[in-house]
């Protein structure tokens, strides 16, 4: 060997594959101002579309006049529900199996639903002439509380599904009802109820908020008529599945459809389902015969579009005295707005709900969810949610505390206690799913270790010592919070989108100088995928990162897939890339075997390349593989090397992570100080630590607003009162904690490469944290559970409430 050999771990570093932490590729563009966003597709011609929206929750349209705003110089047309109706788009099928308006059809039911769409020559022209549309209302009574949806007496929202007792997803039991939903075994549930020696009851709510992605929802279409061809530019989490409903509800042939979604700027998804603007700027631009563009602006994403949770949890915990859990029983009244547009793969009307039982081992559970019609903004999966998991995971962490209140046990040891052991995995819940792998003792004793949990305590109890003798206005609170995610949707046998099973897929073709790419059929919002699939496949087959480019988000390159959110796609799409890799690495070998003059089986993989066993100096490269593969392959096969992976995942993933917070308040003002944030994560194997860690703070920084501010509010007439940044909290820098990340390592035994995904996570287990960090801080004063968001008002009023201040 010379000195310009290079050593093994030279050879390694050079690939920065899986475990490097590799900088960001996309970051070159994005922080230099030249990503190519929706916004900046700008076509020659191009019109302008702009909403006229609903003031009112619930009212009859009587009349709508354009013709002011047909005299709107620049304005050219004004879409109505009638004007759909000759195309018979004036309603749109939902993801969750309902039917939603494009444009009012009668009446509105929510605030700024969309009425009517003007298009014009630029946006100015537009925005004058929505001002001009007169629209007739005749106000009905709104219907805001979710409680009284179900009343005898409740007005009728959906006059569409008159006389309908039956929906997409069973029997209605009301004009107001969608559906119930319902899991586990009642009467054993029942049983261990009644022979329990402590129960308790409380209804803890999930509060209604939104993803509010910095980049508004937006697209741009342009029908070419000759061709006969309608390209569509969008801010789509899930291009191949817009692709499929155009196809379907446009009637037009699915080749002929283009479905293009560039750069995006945030998603959380808040971009997965289909909007009534892409469906008017889709029409806009068939009837005029030019592209058309619509973007939206803060309020009305932040008031019409998909918005988070809303879930309101009845929940009650059976244990013995000495604290072990013995049944679960929750019930859901779950508020989907004006129509059932939730985004879960279709037999999952509540999504993964059912992860409700944790990370603890429940014998026996029971579940049912009520969903219902109310006068809101329809959507319901968003928010690095993973379909309704983070309200699973808040439901049983803030359940936990609250029995280990009433047991007067520490809520980390009543975890210990409870926790599935690493020997039972994999694990059936009693809710029906098969958790893959978990080490949750390790993780929540690392977690404590470094936090000095014990001293925690100790500091608490000398506080509310002083508290009480009126030395200090401070309490302190310790929020613990163990979740468990579900994450990797999905298996084919029990996950689908309008029937398309949840597979991910990718495709790699390497070129004769040995570079490549690899094309995917999720979509990065700002994940950094182009970054970690390169290092699969770098670690896989030996190509440095560098070398593979990889693309994402147009219809006509990418392999059919399901797109990214419910942080499926390194469980999922990330499979996919490996065995696409491996395919590529079995025809490599065979090349190799040919060029060395061995058999196959005496070649062994070495980093970069095979060499031949026992013969270490006899190698071939990666590299000059893919030169061989173009010009000298063995007889009889074909020249090339590329491969092309769908992959059907056996199972989901389940990440899990213990998060600890330490908060003091201050009674007499409310104010809270966010001391401490330690988030140890468990996402299996790790692609890239430094992306996971900007994932994590990210999403911790998300569950921190969500739990101490953020709430899309209605007033009793249906007005939303946080509709703009002014009243919807955005932590910025200022606000925002000091975040600590740590990790172990649990790899999926079913995924080719040990990965769970990690997006959502933070999410997840963040808001738990936070909310049981103030209620615990308060729990000595003698509260049980006190609803989120924990503002500075709402923490002030509690200690109000409790006699802490005059
Ligand atoms: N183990 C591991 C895992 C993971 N990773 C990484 O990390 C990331 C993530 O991943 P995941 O978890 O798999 O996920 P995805 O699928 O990719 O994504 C999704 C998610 O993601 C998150 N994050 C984020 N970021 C950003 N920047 N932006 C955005 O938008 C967002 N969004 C959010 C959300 S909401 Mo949903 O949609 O609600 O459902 S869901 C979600 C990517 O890059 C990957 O590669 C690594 O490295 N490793
Ligand atoms: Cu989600």
């Amino acid at each position: 060997m010379n000195d310009m050999t290079p050593t093994r771990e030279q050879r390694e570093a050079k690939l920065e594959g899986m475990g490097c932490k590799r900088k960001r590729v996309e970051d070159i563009r994005f922080t230099q101002g030249k990503g190519n966003y929706v916004d900046d597709v700008k076509l020659p011609g191009m019109l302008h579309g702009d909403f006229v929206r609903s003031p009112h929750a619930h009212a009859r349209v009587k009349k709508i006049d354009d013709t002011e705003a047909l005299k709107v110089p620049g304005v050219l047309a004004v879409i109505t529900a009638e004007t759909l109706k000759t195309v018979n788009l004036a309603w749109m099928p939902t993801l969750a199996g309902d039917v939603q308006m494009v444009l009012a059809d009668g009446k509105v039911l929510f605030q700024n639903q969309e009425v009517a769409f003007v298009v014009a020559t630029d946006r100015y022209a537009a925005d004058d002439g929505i001002n001009k549309v007169v629209v007739e209302y005749e106000p009905l009574p709104p219907l805001i509380d979710p409680f009284k949806a179900m009343d005898k007496d409740a007005p009728v929202l959906r006059e569409d599904l008159a006389g309908k007792t039956t929906g997409a997803h069973g029997p209605r039991k009301h004009h107001n009802h969608i559906f119930e939903w319902t899991v586990g075994d009642k009467d054993l549930t029942d049983a261990a109820f009644r022979k329990a020696e402590v129960t308790f009851k409380e209804m803890i709510s999930y509060h209604r908020t939104h993803p509010s992605p910095l980049e508004t929802c937006q697209c741009v279409c342009s029908f070419d008529k000759i061709r006969g061809e309608l390209t569509i530019w969008g801010t789509f989490q899930a291009p191949h599945v817009i692709r499929t409903v155009v196809a379907l509800i446009a009637k037009l042939p699915e080749q002929k459809i283009h479905v293009i979604s560039p750069d995006i700027g945030g998603g959380f998804g808040n971009k997965v389902g289909a909007y009534p603007g892409y469906i008017c700027a889709a029409v806009a631009s068939i009837v005029t015969g030019k592209p058309v563009k619509w973007v939206e602006d803060r309020i009305e994403n932040l008031t019409a579009t998909s918005f988070a949770r809303d879930y309101h949890m009845t929940t009650e915990i059976a244990s013995t005295k000495e604290g072990k859990v013995t049944g679960l029983r929750v019930h859901v009244l779950a508020d989907h707005g004006a129509f059932d547009a939730c985004a879960d793969p279709s037999k999952w009307p509540a999504g993964f709900f059912n992860i409700v039982t944790g990370s603890y081992d429940f014998p026996t559970a029971h579940l049912s969810v009520d969903g219902i019609y109310t006068n809101k903004a329809p959507g319901g999966v968003a928010y690095r949610c993973s379909f309704r998991v983070t309200e699973a995971a808040y439901c049983i962490e803030r359940a936990m505390d609250i029995l280990a209140q009433k047991l007067g046990m520490d809520p980390a040891e009543l975890r210990l206690k409870n926790f599935i052991k690493p020997e039972q995995f994999p694990y059936h819940s009693a809710l029906g799913w098969e958790y893959d792998s978990g080490d949750y003792a390790t993780a929540m004793k690392k977690a404590m270790e470094t936090v000095k949990y014990s001293e925690l305590r100790k500091e608490q109890s000398a506080l509310r010592e002083a508290f009480k003798r009126g030395e200090t206005r401070e309490i302190m609170g310790v929020g613990v919070s163990f979740f468990t995610e579900i994450v990797g949707a999905g298996p084919s046998k029990n996950c689908d989108i309008l029937g398309i099973a949840m597979f991910d897929s990718c495709e790699i073709r390497l070129h004769p100088t040995g570079a490549g790419i690899a094309r995917v059929g999720s979509k990065s919002q700002g994940q950094g995928h182009e970054t970690t699939w390169a290092q699969i496949i770098a670690t896989e087959i030996g190509i440095p990162a560098d070398d593979i480019m990889v693309e994402e988000g147009n219809t006509d390159t990418a392999p059919y897939g399901l797109g990214t959110y419910g942080s499926r796609s390194t469980p999922v799409a990330g499979a996919a890339i490996a065995m696409a890799a491996r395919k590529i690495k079995a025809k490599a070998q065979m090349i190799a075997a040919y060029k060395l003059e061995v058999h196959e089986d005496d070649l062994e993989w070495d980093i970069d390349g095979f060499r031949v066993k026992g013969l270490p100096e006899k190698t071939m490269s990666m590299k000059d593989i893919c030169w061989a593969a173009y010009n000298s392959v063995p007889p009889g096969m074909e020249p090339g090397l590329e491969a092309v992976s769908y992959y059907d995942p056996p199972n989901m993933t389940y990440p899990f992570g213990a998060y600890i917070c330490v908060m003091n308040i201050d009674v007499d003002t409310g104010v809270y100080k966010v001391r401490r944030f330690y988030a140890l994560d468990d996402c299996g194997t790790r692609i890239n630590p430094m992306i996971i860690e900007g994932q994590v703070h990210g999403g911790l920084t998300e569950a921190f607003a969500i739990a101490m501010g953020q709430e899309i509010r209605y007033d009793a007439d249906g007005n939303v009162v946080t509709g703009s940044f002014m009243d919807f909290f955005m932590p910025t820098a200022v606000e925002t904690p000091h975040w600590e990340t740590d990790f172990t390592v649990t790899p999926s035994p079913h995924h080719p490469i040990g990965a769970k995904g990690v997006g959502e996570s933070p999410n997840v287990g963040g808001v738990p944290a936070f909310s049981n960090a103030v209620n615990d801080a308060f729990s000595f004063l003698g509260s049980t559970h006190i609803q989120m968001p924990h503002d500075y008002w709402r923490n002030w009023k509690a200690a109000k409430d409790l006699g802490a201040v005059a």
